[in-house]
């Protein structure tokens, strides 16, 4: 390897001292070999042309927000450096690729490739968990050309499910409201491993307080939740197979030796009472055998799924009677969840039933037990039960929001806009999908009442937009379209998170749960009509007047002028 020289020092020294902090990719298949054949094909092109370590310069973005919403979370980025710190392929891998590409490929070219890494490449994005829009770079990749096309299909992989998915989880956490506890449990639902895993940690990014996916709780430190399953309430058969039934009391002071007849003894007080006594009568044993299992085995925790034969002429009351027998021995149940029927309605109806054993025995703080409700939930259904009135405190959501389900993918794209300082376009017929052009910074311009009011692209010399200094703001593509700002707040939106062979100060690849704060903080300051779910107003994107007019000059530059006959 070249012992390429940086500021007087070699870069050999300065890459490991870099990688040191940052651990290699959460999922091992993140290897130089996940990508699409052509990037190594291209990136054999170059090299045969002599044009390999030409420096080009590479925007990642997306052309549209998701779920018919007007904004988006940007996540994913720190997966993209743990990839680029570690990009060296292997011996192995070598040989693989010489195997794939055509005997004519001349062998130095695998000398190439054995010698690449990414000390040479620098990256600039905008933070992760930032609240982020349509066609600004979330990330500005510049390199040797065929260093940096290989790294494309891996970084749009890594961004476009994990910012989706944050996406998706800050969308049902803005529809469920700041006070209600999200619980994901989506891995058994999730497309594979990776899936799950990405699920959980991006969930928890998006605002999700909790998973149920043990080895992300592993991973990445998020709080694990759980309750239990329907199966664990019909494997038990009666209260008598249990056997031991002795349970100290929550101080320590006593023991009761029977438990089990505790449990029955509150059931009866609960059917004698006047107002509960009408709601049911003789409720399922197996049920009441399996609750009072769970609350000996987790008295400081008790949680029971109440639906599995009829939730208010079994499920509840069972739950009540150990509920009240943990509370005589000085425990206090969590609560009881909800997994099939009208949630609304039972919620309602399990609340009542709570704040009534409140009253009329006497035991303060009953009435508010945690109601947990799952089952298919959405956005929609979320929405749905708040219009209706409920009684829920938590919600465990799986299919829909680890799949994303309502939309399937981002549309996340990696395209040249600059090589060797000449800018880049793309053109198509569709003008969203027209690219812009040039190496650029990008900036947030806040408004009087402190709320973002537009992010504003420019070349990179330009002068940047200056607090309380009128800018002209232009819609990239349409001429009518501009507007004046004066800002009370310029936010640069792309930082150094790789400085390859420059001086830059590298930024700090933060805590998950810092990332999560941001994501939460950012969403907070948004104005509320780019937030609603029914008819958002759009988020303005715009490029200064200069780039405007460069834009559209290289477009009549690069566009042939057809003919007519
Ligand atoms: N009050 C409500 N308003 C709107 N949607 C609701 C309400 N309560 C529940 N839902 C939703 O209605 C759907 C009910 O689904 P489904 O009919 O499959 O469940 P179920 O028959 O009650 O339960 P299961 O088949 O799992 O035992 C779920 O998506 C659930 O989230
Ligand atoms: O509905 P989701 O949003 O995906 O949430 C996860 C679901 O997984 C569990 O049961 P599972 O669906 O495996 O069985 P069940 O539907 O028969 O309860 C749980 O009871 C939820 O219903
Ligand atoms: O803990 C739970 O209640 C749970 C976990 C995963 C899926 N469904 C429910
Ligand atoms: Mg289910």
């Amino acid at each position: 390897m070249a012992a390429a020289v940086a500021n007087g020092v070699k870069k050999e020294q300065i890459r490991p001292n870099k990688c040191a902090v940052i651990s290699v990719p959460t999922n091992p298949m993140v290897t130089p070999l996940l990508t699409d054949l052509y990037q190594f094909t291209m990136a054999y092109s170059y090299w045969k042309a002599g044009k390999h370590d030409e420096r080009a310069v590479f925007d990642l973005y997306f052309r549209k927000n998701p779920f018919g919403g007007e904004y988006t979370i940007f996540a994913g980025l720190e997966e993209c450096i743990k990839f680029i710190a570690h990009f060296k392929l292997t011996e192995d891998e070598i040989a693989f690729i010489r195997s794939s590409l055509p005997p004519t490929c001349e062998g130095a070219f695998y000398d190439y490739l054995r010698g690449i890494n990414c000390s040479d490449v620098e990256i600039y994005s905008i933070p992760e968990g930032s609240v982020v829009f349509p066609k600004v770079p979330l990330m500005r990749i510049e390199g040797p050309i065929a260093v940096v096309q290989l790294l494309e299909t891996a970084f749009v992989n890594l961004i476009n499910y994990a910012s989706l998915v944050t996406t998706n989880a800050a969308r049902h956490r803005f529809v469920a409201g700041k006070s209600k506890l999200l619980l994901e449990f989506g891995l058994r639902r999730a497309q594979g491993p990776d899936g799950g895993i990405s699920a959980s940690k991006y969930c928890y990014m998006g605002g999700f307080d909790a998973t149920s996916n043990v080895a992300a709780g592993k991973l990445f430190g998020i709080p694990l939740r759980g309750t239990h399953s329907h199966a664990f309430v019909s494997s038990f058969l009666s209260p008598d197979e249990i056997t031991d039934k002795s349970l100290k009391h929550h101080d320590g002071s006593s023991v009761c030796k029977d438990f089990v007849s505790l449990v029955k003894t509150w059931l009866n007080k609960l059917k004698g009472s006047r107002i509960l006594g009408g709601i049911f009568s003789e409720t399922n044993q197996s049920e009441l055998a399996a609750f009072t299992s769970y609350g000996l085995a987790f008295p400081g925790s008790f949680l029971a799924l109440v639906d599995t034969y009829d939730v208010m002429r079994s499920g509840v009351p069972n739950f009540c009677a150990v509920a009240l027998a943990l509370n005589d021995l000085g425990y206090r149940a969590v609560g009881i969840r909800l997994d099939s029927g009208d949630l609304a309605y039972q919620s309602c109806e399990a609340r009542k039933f709570f704040q009534t054993i409140e009253k009329e025995f006497g035991v303060s703080g009953f009435g508010k037990m945690s109601i947990t409700a799952s089952n298919d939930l959405n956005e929609e259904t979320l929405d749905a039960l708040n219009k209706q009135g409920h009684e829920v405190d938590s919600f465990g959501i799986g299919t829909h929001l680890v799949t994303c389900y309502a939309q399937p993918a981002l549309g996340v794209v990696f395209k040249l806009v600059e090589i060797n300082n000449q800018p880049r376009i793309k053109l198509s017929e569709d003008v969203t999908k027209v690219s812009i052009p040039c190496k650029k910074r990008c900036f947030r311009l806040y408004g009087k009442e402190g709320y973002p009011l537009v992010d504003i692209m420019a070349g990179e010399n330009e002068p940047p937009p200056k607090v309380g200094e009128r800018i002209l703001c232009r819609h990239p593509f349409s001429e009518s379209k501009r507007a004046y700002v004066v800002p009370q707040r310029v936010e640069e939106l792309l930082k150094c998170f790789w400085p390859g062979s420059s001086d830059k100060k590298r930024e700090d690849l933060p805590p998950l749960k810092e990332i999560r704060e941001r994501c939460i903080k950012q969403l907070e300051q948004m104005r509320p009509d780019h937030m609603r779910k029914l008819n958002p107003t759009p988020y303005k994107v715009s490029v200064s007047a200069k780039l405007y007019d460069f834009i559209h000059f290289l477009w009549l530059n690069e566009a042939p002028v057809g003919e007519l006959q």
